[in-house]
């Protein structure tokens, strides 16, 4: 995969793009970056990118031109069309299906904003997507693209070891995970599970299931609505409920 970020805070992600998975990722050849300054798309002479908005008010608008010419540039002559990206907190609230969709392109073009937001033809004309990490406002877009490219880049085939798996973690089954534990059996007067230490697998199974359902019913109920659940876990729910009470 490809992944191209417009900044013009490039150095913030030296650190993210070198260490940890997604680093070893890069490494592998599982995904490139590359950060991309659209100041150096900008053609008057104090490299502008921002300008006053029409019609007055505080804070000042990113100019379309160099945002236009940095994503016209790395899409010159490509067949696919990337998906174009924009971090931006009126964007679609970001979930774990949308990372899962991302995963499937080639090339992702992220757009990071700063000051009081873009042009509106930038909206209009030039993205695909526009993603909010959450109903709250942050100064940049820099640290909303590196959620979304680190959600997206641990899921591409052959990133994560066996010693982490994408296939259980919250939100990927529809619900949060189940509680862990490791070594030792015993700390502090608490005691791991029994059912953890037995080796039966089935048991096992059984139980991270039901306290992933529990952990679900109790944080995010929201997430169980519309979720097909069999006769046990239907019981299950009810049980729940009654030890509420
Ligand atoms: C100070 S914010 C601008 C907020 C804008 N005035 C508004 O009310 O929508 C500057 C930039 O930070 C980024 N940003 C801030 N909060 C975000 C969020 N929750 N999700 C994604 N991007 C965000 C966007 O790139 C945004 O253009």
């Amino acid at each position: 995969m490809k992944i191209d970020v417009l900044t013009i805070f490039p150095r913030l992600f030296e650190p993210f793009f070198e260490e940890s998975i997604i680093g070893k990722a890069r490494e592998k050849g599982k995904v490139h970056f590359q950060t991309i300054n659209f100041r150096d798309f900008s053609t008057n002479k104090h490299q502008t990118v921002d300008d006053y908005p029409y019609g007055g008010g505080g804070g000042m608008v990113l100019k379309p031109e160099p945002i236009f010419s940095a994503v016209e540039h790395l899409t010159e002559g490509t067949e696919k069309k990337p998906r174009v990206i924009l971090m931006c907190p009126q964007g679609k609230p970001y979930r774990q299906s949308k990372a899962e969709e991302l995963a499937q392109e080639e090339h992702l073009i992220f757009i990071c904003g700063h000051y009081e937001g873009y042009d509106e033809r930038i909206r209009k004309y030039l993205v695909t997507d526009e993603i909010s990490i959450g109903d709250y406002v942050l100064t940049g877009g820099e640290i909303p693209a590196m959620a979304v490219i680190d959600s997206v880049v641990r899921l591409l085939p052959g990133v994560l070891g066996n010693e982490i798996s994408a296939v259980t973690d919250s939100h990927s089954t529809g619900l949060l995970e189940h509680p862990h534990y490791t070594r030792p059996p015993i700390f502090r007067e608490w005691e791991v599970p029994e059912v953890l230490l037995s080796g039966h697998h089935e048991n096992i199974e059984k139980w991270r299931r039901k306290e992933s359902l529990r952990r679900t019913w109790k944080r995010r109920r929201d997430l169980l609505e519309g979720l097909e659940l069999n006769k046990e876990e239907q019981q299950w729910l009810k049980q729940f409920e009654q030890d509420d009470e």
